[in-house]
């Protein structure tokens, strides 16, 4: 279906819930905090960048203009590795916001690269673990920080379709690694065509996967589509940590998994055509564009 859930991770508990509280404070800042005045922008090129509530555009390469309107979210986006050459562009109050949020960082890359994500996938897929290893490492890694406003006055069970938190999309990374402080993920599943709640794990990362693994996989894994529903409940904040090839690096289909049989179904692309691909607001998702 797209995605998967890793209990029994190892990371502590303090490194997440750090970065949670930490999150949390920078959002409770006043809009007219000078820390967030002067990350707010919406150059979707911007390595950091800050986004409030209400505005109309959107990191989602398939978020329509309509649906931009009704969504209901800020978010934080911050450039996370090389560390050193981003680090000094987040924000520095509140003050342990850096400190926290590195932490979070390294740990999703731990989990992520240096240990068994990426490599239990290459294996899945018949390839050697360390298929593009070495550009896997030295890729991109993002965070985005996304707070969802409570809604008052709506029904238990209101999805997505009618109120919006985030709306639905793939993400264009490898793999997203996904922790939210209170459920609300929905993913399409792509056998029944219905929209379904992520089950609530505590503490479980949720693996999605992303554009560019659908690419490398030659159509053996699908991105998923999925999108936030706003809760009546409480307020919500989920920190995702795209895991992608560098900025110039190219992704393909690996050669391994096409033959006759199989031909390359997708054509080579890159992070920075990704880019491009989202400022010219063409309506096609960027994944159909690569479809051969
Ligand atoms: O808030 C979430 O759980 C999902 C956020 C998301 O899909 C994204 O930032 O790309
Ligand atoms: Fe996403």
């Amino acid at each position: 279906m797209g995605f998967f859930q890793v209990i029994n991770h190892g990371i502590s508990k303090t490194a997440i819930e750090d970065a949670f509280v930490s999150s949390a404070k920078f959002f409770d800042l006043p809009n007219d905090d000078e820390e967030k005045k002067k990350l707010t922008s919406n150059d979707i090129a911007k390595p950091v960048r800050f986004e409030g509530i209400g505005s109309s555009s959107s990191d989602n390469n398939n978020d329509s203009k309509d649906n931009d309107s009704k969504v209901s979210k800020e978010f934080i986006k911050l450039y996370a590795h090389p560390l050193q050459d981003w680090i000094h562009l987040w924000p520095d109050h509140p003050s342990d916001f850096r400190e926290k949020i590195r932490n979070y960082a390294m740990e999703m890359r731990k989990i992520g690269i240096k240990f068994k994500i990426v490599e239990a996938i290459m294996e899945s897929l018949g390839l050697s673990p360390n298929y593009l290893r070495d550009k896997i490492e030295q890729g991109m890694q993002i965070l985005v920080i996304n707070k969802y406003a409570q809604c008052y006055g709506l029904p238990s069970s209101s999805t997505f379709i009618n109120t919006l938190g985030a709306a639905p999309h793939s993400d264009h990374s490898i793999i997203t690694i996904l922790l939210d402080n209170t459920p609300g993920l929905e993913i399409l599943d792509h056998h029944s065509k219905a929209w379904k709640a992520l089950p609530a794990v505590k503490c479980a990362l949720t693996v999605l996967v992303g554009d560019h693994l659908e690419v490398l996989s030659n159509d053996i894994y699908e991105s998923v589509l999925h999108g936030v529903g706003l809760s009546h409940r409480n307020s919500r904040i989920s920190i995702g940590s795209f895991q992608s090839l560098a900025m110039g690096d190219m992704v393909e289909p690996a050669l391994e998994l096409v033959d006759q049989d199989n031909p390359k179904r997708y054509r080579a692309n890159s992070f920075e055509e990704y880019l491009k691909h989202l400022s010219s607001k063409q309506p096609k998702p960027y994944i159909e564009s690569l479809k051969i």
